[in-house]
């Protein structure tokens, strides 16, 4: 994919719906008592893997109109024999489900990609087996392939919390369908506590109870019930469209997001708005206008890791140096982002200074150059906003975002960009 300079964009896109929340829409739609039905689902290769897991599970899940279908398993998986699930590239689905994998009467071992396998699972293993399920690895102790097998009674269990809040969201989900329930506690620091809200959040609209104190996380036993479930817009895919205002100046309108969500993501607007950029919540969608002027900050994402790419590409255009903080937990992702910040910032004449959780950019004269993704999506989509900002950028295996967002691409040329 070829991108050349643009400046003074006037574009209106609507966000794609949230992957983060699809998942965990379908993983509760699953273990409910009924047929639910998810609308405006996200269709996307990560989405399309915790569907088919699922299905390997024995749930039916159909295409409805727009929508998806669901019959869920009352809470305990009707397998008929061990199962294989291989979830590729998807850390969610591949951590979600090992939780509900405590579910099936038989065992089911959880893989993926050469990446995947390289991306930890040991601490989520490791709070299964003390929740009564047996845990075993094929490969390497810690990283999938995974078996689990049930059942699992739940309890009481520790866990810590700066590698990845995926491994918690997994026993949250699982833990109604537990004999004990789970009383959860986690060690801090913290990383992607906001993903922690949103399983809450779907967990409570499928009407299981789940209380959180600070570290503290209970959840009673109990039945998830079937609903109809509306997903919202992904703030994360829609943080690629707000850099593009930002770093070519102009004015985005962004469709289909919620003000209130509790998508960590949201902060990133907020980071821009530091920036220099203005912001407005209209009627018909979230407004940024920007005259492509933008400061240097200092920015704490351990909230929101899936925007700090696109933070680092914006932050390429600034007038001096920023600093985001928070980020250790980035080299566990699809790739490992803080050495594709370096390098991708790097090749079009950025200066990176990489630390242990924190990472400046200090602007340069910028250039183009070929960027290689490396299957990563949000390096690819990043490295978009870098292109249109600075032109003579070539992405190559421009076809990765298909992971969280298929129709990227498309949406770029149809606002006239590409
Ligand atoms: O639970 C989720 O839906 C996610 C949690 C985050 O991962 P970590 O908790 O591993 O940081 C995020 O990066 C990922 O894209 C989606
Ligand atoms: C980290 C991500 O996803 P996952 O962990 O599900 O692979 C992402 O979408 O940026």
């Amino acid at each position: 994919m070829n991108l050349s300079r643009r400046s003074g964009v006037e574009i209106r896109v609507a966000a794609p719906p949230s992957k983060s929340l699809t998942h965990r829409a379908l993983v509760a739609a699953a273990l409910a008592d009924g047929v639910s039905e998810i609308l405006r689902p996200l269709a996307s290769e990560d989405t399309t893997l915790t569907s088919q897991g699922l299905r390997a599970l024995g749930v039916a899940v159909e295409a409805n109109g727009d929508g998806l279908s669901v019959r869920g398993c009352g809470g305990r998986f009707q397998t008929r024999g061990p199962v294989t699930l291989d979830l590729r590239n998807s850390g969610t689905s591949l951590r979600l489900l090992a939780g509900v994998a405590t579910l099936s009467t038989f065992p089911v071992t959880l893989t993926g990609s050469a990446r995947m396998q390289e991306r930890p699972v040991g601490p989520l293993g490791d709070a299964i087996a003390a929740l009564g399920g047996e845990v075993g690895y094929t490969v390497r102790p810690g990283y999938p392939p995974i078996t689990v097998r049930g059942p699992a009674r739940g309890g009481a269990a520790v866990i810590r919390g700066d590698i990845s809040s995926q491994f918690v969201s997994s026993l949250l989900m699982a833990a109604p369908c537990w004999e004990d329930g789970l009383d959860l506690t986690l060690i801090p620091p913290l990383v992607s506590v906001s993903y922690l809200d949103l399983t809450a959040a779907v967990m409570r609209s499928f009407g299981v109870e789940i209380m959180r104190e600070g570290e503290h996380f209970s959840v009673s036993p109990g039945v998830y019930r079937r609903r109809i479930y509306a997903v919202e817009g992904d703030w994360s895919s829609a943080s690629y469209f707000f850099a593009i205002g930002a770093v070519c100046g102009g004015r985005v309108v962004v469709e289909n997001l919620d003000p209130a969500s509790l998508q960590g993501d949201r902060l990133f607007v907020e980071a821009l708005e530091m920036m220099g950029a203005s912001v407005r919540y209209g009627e018909d969608g979230i407004v940024l206008e920007s005259n492509g002027d933008l400061d240097g900050i200092e920015a704490d994402m351990a909230a929101a890791p899936d925007t700090v790419q696109t933070l680092a590409a914006v932050a390429a255009f600034a007038r001096g140096p920023t600093r985001i903080t928070g980020i250790a937990h980035l080299r566990y992702k699809e790739s490992d982002r803080i050495a594709a910040i370096e390098r991708v910032l790097g090749s079009v004449g950025a200066r990176v200074v990489v630390e242990e959780d924190a990472v400046t950019i200090t602007p340069g004269p910028l250039h183009g150059a070929t960027v290689d993704p490396e299957n990563d999506h949000r390096t690819a989509m990043s490295a978009a906003v870098i292109g249109l900002g600075a032109g003579g950028v070539r992405v190559t295996g421009a076809g990765c975002v298909d992971k969280s967002f298929p129709q990227f691409w498309n949406v770029l040329q149809e606002a006239g960009l590409l």
